[in-house]
């Protein structure tokens, strides 16, 4: 057993994929031995995690999730705590596995009660054995009752395998849990499933640990992941400290941000959002930086080539790039304008970031999608970085049907646009082509304030710049924006500018 961290690349399982391993390792071991080594793997953790416990109350449903519950329990028992059971099920209806475990803590003298407890404090331990991957509706009645007095409760919670409710596939989850007033924990079985690490599945895990019951040694052949949480392979971008010495800021790449629309008509200026992205790239390390502001009539009003934020930055104007010889982030705060430049930026660029307002008009234009898949065929980079309305335009969804599934979804887009797609969020996915997406293992809601997506786009558009694949550049940017918000001092506020001030090559 191990705690997952933002380190280690893992691979995840789909729920279908964990059935058919656990089906196989159940050919080759003795009767009952999986679930055996659950129950000792949760209540180990359990003991760990809450070693001075009066109570753990071990709330367990009617499957073999529930007999994971029954056989810690056990052992709990055995060890001289005070394990409580409430276990709701029909009997006759148990598969075998639980029903052997059912008569073995019932034989065991543990304690059995369909009241929870009340009163439960700080120091005990509730542990969620409802439902694994075997749940296939919504909690109801007297499980939802349960599962509210757990999460209402002071104890912290251990959900065996998935908290009750979650979809191990999506990290969809229909009601929410609330802000939790004690540590969560989560001990995945077997396999770790993609829906604990995207969309509901951050705030309902808390910290995930993972035991793979012994079985791998027992299995044939791999089942492919549905996904990876962190790249593979994790392809390192070269450190500025491996910089040859003799080289210059023309070594680096160029990147231009595209962006910043200023319009008199409707009398905006948002020229932050490519202020940020280029701040972005140019702590990220990129050699040059231009700023390209957009106007919606002729050339951009005088107030977006005012303020230089840092002198560093450069200003050009669109028909003054060189578009063949520069990476292009396009979009931040590109408004309208962005349209008329978009299709040049797409014929010309050899490394393109799609941000923004330049993913808006790509799903309002089918001509412009069909330009994006050109690019790849004639060897050019692009990465789009949407958030999940931004998904849902390309789409022609809505945003709850992309966080309904969004792996499924950035896996389409990548797939119809022939590109790397960053879906963004609590858990982004990153998706390429024929290749299992990755889930970002870093990052919090403390980037849920404005401007930190434009320092992304930067962030990506250096890393393209230097030399880097899209897929590594993706996943690599991903990887370290979030890892500077987990990072954060806790007293300090984070905002865009300061997470681009605080890049590194
Ligand atoms: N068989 C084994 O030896 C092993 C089983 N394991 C455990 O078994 C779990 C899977 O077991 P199951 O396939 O029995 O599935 P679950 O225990 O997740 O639940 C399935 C049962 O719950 C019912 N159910 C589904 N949704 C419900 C709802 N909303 N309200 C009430 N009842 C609902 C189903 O009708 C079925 O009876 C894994 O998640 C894991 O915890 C693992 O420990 C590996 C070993
Ligand atoms: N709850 C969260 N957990 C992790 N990352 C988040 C969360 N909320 C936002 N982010 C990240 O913050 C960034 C916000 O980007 P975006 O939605 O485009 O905002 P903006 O347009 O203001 O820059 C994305 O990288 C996103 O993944
Ligand atoms: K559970």
């Amino acid at each position: 057993m191990f705690r997952i961290t933002r380190q280690t690349p893992l691979p995840l399982h789909s729920v279908a994929a964990t059935r058919r391993m656990e089906h196989a390792a159940m050919q080759v071991l003795a009767a009952h031995t999986l679930m055996q080594r659950a129950g000792l793997a949760a209540a180990r953790l359990a003991l760990a995690l809450a070693p001075h416990a009066r109570v753990i109350w071990l709330a367990c449903g009617p499957g073999n999730n529930g007999g994971d519950g029954l056989e810690a329990a056990m052992h709990l028992h055995a060890w001289g705590m005070r394990p409580v059971v409430s276990w709701l099920g029909e009997e006759e209806r148990l598969p075998p596995d639980a029903r052997c475990s059912l008569q073995r803590a019932r034989a065991a003298g543990v304690l059995f009660t369909d009241e929870p407890p009340a009163g439960l404090s700080a120091q005990d331990l509730c542990v969620d054995a409802l439902l694994g991957i075997g749940a296939t509706r919504p909690p109801e009645g007297r499980m939802a009752g349960w599962l509210a007095h757990m999460h209402a409760s002071a104890a912290r919670v251990l959900a065996l395998d998935v908290p009750t409710g979650l979809n191990a596939d999506t990290g969809h989850m229909a009601q929410p849990l609330p802000a939790p007033r004690a540590e969560r924990h989560t001990l995945t079985l077997l396999t770790a499933k993609p829906g604990l690490f995207t969309a509901h599945g951050r705030d309902a895990c808390g910290t995930v640990w993972f035991d793979d019951l012994g079985a791998p040694a027992a299995l044939p052949a791999g089942e492919p992941p549905a996904a990876w949480l962190g790249a593979q392979p994790a392809a390192p971008v070269p450190p500025a400290a491996c910089r040859p010495h003799a080289s210059h800021k023309g070594c680096f790449g160029d990147v231009a941000v595209i962006g910043g629309e200023c319009s008199a008509a409707r009398g905006t200026a948002m020229t932050g959002a490519a202020w940020l992205a280029a701040s972005a790239a140019l702590h990220a390390g990129a050699g040059r930086v231009y700023v390209c502001p957009l106007a919606d009539a002729g050339e951009p009003a005088p107030a977006a080539w005012a303020a230089l934020p840092e002198p560093e930055l450069m200003l050009r104007r669109f028909s003054a790039l060189e578009l063949r010889a520069i990476t292009a982030v396009c979009g931040c705060g590109g408004g309208q304008a962005v349209q008329a430049v978009l299709p040049a930026v797409l014929r010309a660029c050899p490394r393109l970031v799609l941000d923004a307002d330049a993913i808006n008009a790509l799903a309002a234009s089918t001509a412009l999608q069909a330009a994006v898949r050109q690019r790849s065929a004639e060897g050019h980079a692009t990465v789009l970085t949407p958030h999940p309305l931004e998904a849902a335009r390309l789409l022609g969804s809505s945003a709850s049907a992309v966080q309904q599934d969004r792996l499924a979804a950035a896996r389409t887009l990548a797939a119809r646009l022939d590109a790397v797609v960053v879906l963004k969020g609590s858990g982004t996915v990153i998706a390429a082509p024929g290749q299992p997406p990755c889930i970002n293992p870093t990052g919090n809601a403390r980037l849920a304030t404005p401007g930190t997506g434009d320092v992304l786009a930067g962030l990506i558009g250096a890393r393209l710049a230097a030399g880097a694949h899209p897929w590594p550049a993706a996943c690599q940017a991903a990887w370290q924006h979030g890892a500077l918000a987990d990072d954060w001092p806790a007293l300090q506020s984070l905002t865009a500018g300061e997470l681009a001030r605080r890049l590194r090559p």
